[in-house]
Formats: structure tokens, C-alpha cells, sequence
């Protein structure tokens, strides 16, 4: 995968830009001297050549050596490199926000050697700039914070996004990802501080999919926070005041979607980490009038399901098996009903049957356990998949993950529930019955301590004979006489970046056709 991301973007880059030396401007710089040194998307640093020294007034500003863009990329990896070195043996959290803050300033000084890194080093990175450690990243925004990136829209901003939006220096914004912080990762309400995750996946944007970094746009909208630590925390960079709901909340989303689109009428707004109402609430609202896709919904959707087909193949049978897997879903919010919705389309198309037919294999528990149409007050979002008590013989509304577990044996337990842990010995010991001979476990919940389970864990419980996969990157498992057990990432990014590349090289309607045909 990640070979392919490369690939993909080097030709895309290679298309946009020759990226030996510099990002080719897109328009004439009217920017001079220490202006263009301080701005990160046209800053060489000391690369400049002296032609371009004395054409933008740079003289005298510099040190008088050039030093090539291939020494700069080599005197940041020794940077890096030996940052490693010197902090071996120090809290994993430590060295990783470490790591972080050497990226974040190049990101902040110049972007054609921070996306030139990140794009060669994708493969170490990712879990830097983007999860795991942007979680650890997000929580401590506030502390962390030196340079905004990207824009703010808050609840005292109303009347006046149409203005805000053309504060943007950019002419021209292709993609957007934008977060209201309510569910960050499994981490919760992170107020503002939730910027962190549409920085860090604008980041793979440009990174797999060659996306031009001067064309994305991280917005966080800031309707308040219901953090009790965060509202208390005088550092704290964003509203203090609690979540707006309702209208009222509506009212603000709806003002900056009317602001974006009217600047940037093809630009496609990626909803992020929203909490699950508002994050079905908004794809409903907005799907049918503006370029936009809810990623934790659909993005992760995609992602499960491609895991769940590879499954089937993994256990050497025909992917018209799919249509025969029993399959428990542990989590019933934006990620996990997204999984279930698509899921039960796939088997519906493979087999022929409807989907009430097809949602017979899939069941699901929330935090009260097995949800069927037995439960007071059933969450109409999950109640298309609610069992009927009659088909879930020797269980009960509410039963518990581990009764699920022993009654089912389904081939795959997959989780999005944000508990880490849940998957604990018993439940993966459990699995051992499975009536699969490779049964899958995904841990799909996300940072890291979030996760249902760790991959160490699943091997040594569930069986060598597993197929698993996490949100979060694990390593590679030792079973021991040289067996090793793979860790595959299910993780949003392996789609998200492909639907850039697709929809800003179509146009906005073709796009809403796409969704349309995929039923999407
Ligand atoms: N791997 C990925 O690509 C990916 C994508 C999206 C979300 N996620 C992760 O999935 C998790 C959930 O995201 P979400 O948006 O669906 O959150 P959400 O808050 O909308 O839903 C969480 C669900 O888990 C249920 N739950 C809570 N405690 C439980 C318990 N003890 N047992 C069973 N269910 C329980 C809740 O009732 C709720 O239905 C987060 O950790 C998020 O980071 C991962
Ligand atoms: O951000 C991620 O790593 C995946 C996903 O979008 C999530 O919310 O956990
Ligand atoms: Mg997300």
C-alpha cells in the first residue's frame, strides 16, 4: 500500500511540480524579503541561489553559503536520526511528541522539504504526524501551540464567515477537512484542540496522494467545548463556553458550508471526528447539496470492508463466502453503523438478496450490550440493524460481549467502540470457538490505549491462525520458530487520500455523481 501511495504521489507531484528544488510558483510572488523567508510555502531557507537572492531582496538576510535542497534533506534526517539516537529509552509518549515538534517546525518553515521528507519517509512518519501520536498532539494543543495553521471558525464568528473565508491566503482551495472536535479519535471532546486531525490527515492528502499542500485547508469549528478540564485550563485556546446544540449548532455549520462554497464552489469538505449525531446529521444535510463525505463514516466503511473481503481470502476461500460470515460489530456509532451500512450493501449485491435478508450475519452491541429491537429508547441510527430477539437464539437484549462471543462464534469481531481493552483474554480466548477457521480480530478503535485489544495480545489468545488488524499501527507479532504474526492497519487513511485524488480531478457534479452511483 504504501509503495503504491508513494508512487502516487511522486507522479502526481512530479505532474504539479518538479520537486528537486522548490514548489514552481502558481502565480507571480509578490512577496519580498524576510516576508518570503517566514512564508512556509515559498521559504528555500538557505537554498536560495543568489540570483534568487538578489531578485527577492534576500540579500544580506541569508548566510552567504547556498546549501542544496538535497543538504537540507540530509541535515534534517541526521536531525532526526539522531534525535532517535538521544532519546532511546524514554517514555514512548516523550520521544513521540519529540518527533512531532521536529516535523511540526519544518512544517511551519518550509513545506517543499517537510512534504519531500514525508513523502520518502511515509512509512515512519505517518504514525507521527497522524495517529497515533496526533492524539497525544491533540490533547495537548493548547501547550504545544506556536503557529496557527489552517482556519478558525467560532460560534462568535456568526454573520461573518462569508467575510472570514476570503481572509485565506490561497486563491484556489481543493480539499478541506474540517472537525468541531467533539470526538477526537477515542479520546473524546477536545474542543479546539481537535485541529490537530485535519492537519494531520490533510498531511496524507499530500503525502499518498499528491494532493497540492497550498490548495488544502484544516478548519476547526469551534462551538464551544463540554470538557470540564479543558474549560478550567487557563491555556486553553479556544471558546470557553459549553457546546452550542441544536439549531443554534446548525445554524453555525450551515453559515461556514454556504461561506466555503460560495469562495470555493468545487472544494470538498471531508467531515471529521464529529460526534455521531452531528456526524449523521450533517451527511444527510449536506451530502445531496455540497461535495462533501463524512470520513469516520464512510472512509472507514470502505476500509473495513475491503479487510473484511481480504478475510475471506486470507482463509484461501471465494469471495462470494463473504455472504456466509458471521460478523460482530463491537460499537454502534458514526464508525461502526458506517461499517454495518456498507457491509450489509456488499453482501446484499454479492449474494442478490435484500438487505434485510443480508443484515441476518451482522450483529451489534453498544455500550449496553446487544442491541435488538427489544431495547426501550433503540437509537434510531442503529435501529435498521437491531436483531429481532427470535433470531438471536440463547441470547438476550443487552447481552454482554463475551455471552455474544460463546453463542455466536462469529468468524470476525470487529471493534469500534473506542474502549481499549474491551477485547480482553476471556473474549479473546472466546474466539478460539469461532467457526472460522482463520476468524478475524480487528481492533479498529483508535490512539493506541484506545485500541479493543493489542495485536501481542490477540496472537497469544485468540490463536496463531488469526487475521488481524488495528486502527493504530502494532508491530509485527513473534509467535516464535521464526513464525512471525502480520499486523494489518485498518485505518481511514488508506482510502481517504484516494477519494481526493479522484474528486478534485473531476468536477464537483461528477463527484455527487460518483456518490450517487455507489450509493455511497
Ligand atoms: N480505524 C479507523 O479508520 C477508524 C475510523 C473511525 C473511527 N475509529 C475509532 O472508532 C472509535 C469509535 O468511533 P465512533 O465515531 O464510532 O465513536 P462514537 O462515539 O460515535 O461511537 C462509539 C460507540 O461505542 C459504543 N461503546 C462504548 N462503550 C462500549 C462498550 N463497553 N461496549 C460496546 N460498545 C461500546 C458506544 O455506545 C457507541 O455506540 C474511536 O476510537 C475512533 O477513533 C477508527
Ligand atoms: O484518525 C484516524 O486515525 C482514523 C479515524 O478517522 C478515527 O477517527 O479514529
Ligand atoms: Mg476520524
Amino acid at each position: 500500500m504504501w509503495k503504491l501511495a508513494r508512487l502516487v504521489a511522486a507522479s502526481n507531484f512530479r505532474r504539479a511540480r518538479p520537486f528537486s528544488t522548490a514548489i514552481p510558483l502558481p502565480c507571480i510572488v509578490h512577496k519580498r524579503g524576510a516576508d518570503i523567508l517566514h512564508d512556509p510555502w515559498f521559504n528555500k531557507d538557505t537554498g536560495f541561489p543568489l540570483t534568487e537572492r538578489d531578485r527577492l531582496g534576500l540579500r544580506g538576510l541569508l548566510p552567504p553559503r547556498v546549501i542544496s535542497f538535497q543538504q537540507q534533506y540530509a541535515r534534517f534526517m541526521e536531525s532526526y536520526r539522531s534525535l532517535e539516537r538521544n532519546t532511546m529509552g524514554q517514555p514512548e509518549g516523550v520521544v513521540s511528541l519529540a518527533k512531532w515538534r521536529i516535523l511540526n517546525r519544518l512544517h511551519d518553515r518550509n513545506e517543499t522539504l517537510y512534504y519531500r521528507v514525508l513523502i520518502d519517509n511515509i512509512k515512519d512518519f505517518a504514525p507521527v504526524i497522524y495517529t497515533p501520536t496526533v492524539g497525544l498532539v491533540c490533547q495537548n494543543y493548547s501547550g504545544l501551540f506556536r503557529r496557527p495553521r489552517g482556519m478558525y471558525f467560532s460560534a462568535k464568528d456568526k454573520g461573518e464567515m462569508m467575510s472570514m473565508i476570503y481572509n485565506w491566503p490561497a486563491h484556489q482551495v481543493d480539499m478541506i477537512v474540517i472537525t468541531d472536535g467533539s470526538r477526537i479519535l477515542g479520546l473524546g471532546d477536545l474542543g479546539v484542540q481537535g485541529i490537530g486531525i485535519p492537519i494531520g490527515k490533510l498531511d496524507m492528502y499530500v503525502a499518498a496522494a499528491g494532493i497540492n499542500p497550498q490548495r488544502v485547508l484544516p478548519i476547526m469549528l469551534d462551538v464551544g467545548t463540554n470538557n470540564k478540564k479543558l474549560l478550567e485550563d487557563p491555556l486553553y485556546l479556544g471558546l470557553r463556553q459549553p457546546r452550542l446544540e441544536g439549531a443554534e449548532y446548525l445554524a453555525i455549520v450551515d453559515e461556514f458550508m454556504e461561506a466555503v462554497h460560495t469562495r470555493w464552489p468545487k472544494a470538498i469538505v471531508q467531515f471529521e471526528d464529529f460526534q455521531a449525531k452531528w456526524a449523521f446529521e450533517t451527511l444527510e444535510r449536506y451530502r445531496g447539496r455540497f461535495c462533501m463525505f463524512n470520513d469516520d463514516v464512510q472512509g472507514t466503511a470502505g476500509v473495513a470492508l475491503a479487510g473484511l473481503l481480504g478475510t475471506v481470502r486470507a482463509q484461501g476461500r471465494p469471495l462470494s463466502d463473504f455472504s456466509n460470515q458471521k460478523i460482530v460489530v463491537v460499537g454502534a456509532g458514526s464508525a461502526g453503523l458506517g461499517v454495518l451500512k456498507m457491509a450489509v450493501q456488499a453482501v446484499s449485491r454479492m449474494s442478490g438478496n435484500n438487505e434485510t435478508s443480508a443484515k441476518k450475519q451482522f450483529f451489534v452491541l453498544d455500550k449496553d450490550g446487544l442491541i435488538t429491537k427489544a431495547r426501550k429508547n433503540l437509537d434510531p441510527a442503529a435501529a435498521p440493524f437491531a436483531k429481532e430477539l427470535a433470531d438471536v437464539e440463547g441470547l438476550r437484549e443487552g447481552s454482554s460481549l463475551i455471552e455474544v462471543v460463546k453463542t455466536l462464534k462469529p468468524h470476525v469481531l470487529l471493534g469500534l467502540s473506542g474502549v481499549g481493552g474491551i477485547f480482553n483474554e476471556e473474549v479473546l480466548k472466546a474466539m478460539r470457538g469461532s467457526d472460522s477457521p482463520r476468524p478475524a480480530i480487528f481492533a479498529m478503535s483508535n490512539p493506541t490505549m484506545n485500541a479493543e485489544c493489542t495485536a501481542a495480545d490477540a496472537f497469544k489468545h485468540a490463536g496463531d491462525n488469526i487475521v488481524f488488524a488495528s486502527g493504530s499501527p502494532f508491530e509485527n507479532v513473534d509467535l516464535g520458530n521464526g513464525r512471525v504474526g502480520h499486523v494489518n492497519q485498518a485505518n481511514n487513511m488508506y482510502l481517504f487520500p484516494g477519494y481526493g485524488l479522484l474528486f478534485t480531478d473531476v468536477s464537483a457534479m461528477r463527484m455527487l455523481e460518483i456518490l450517487e452511483v455507489y450509493n455511497f
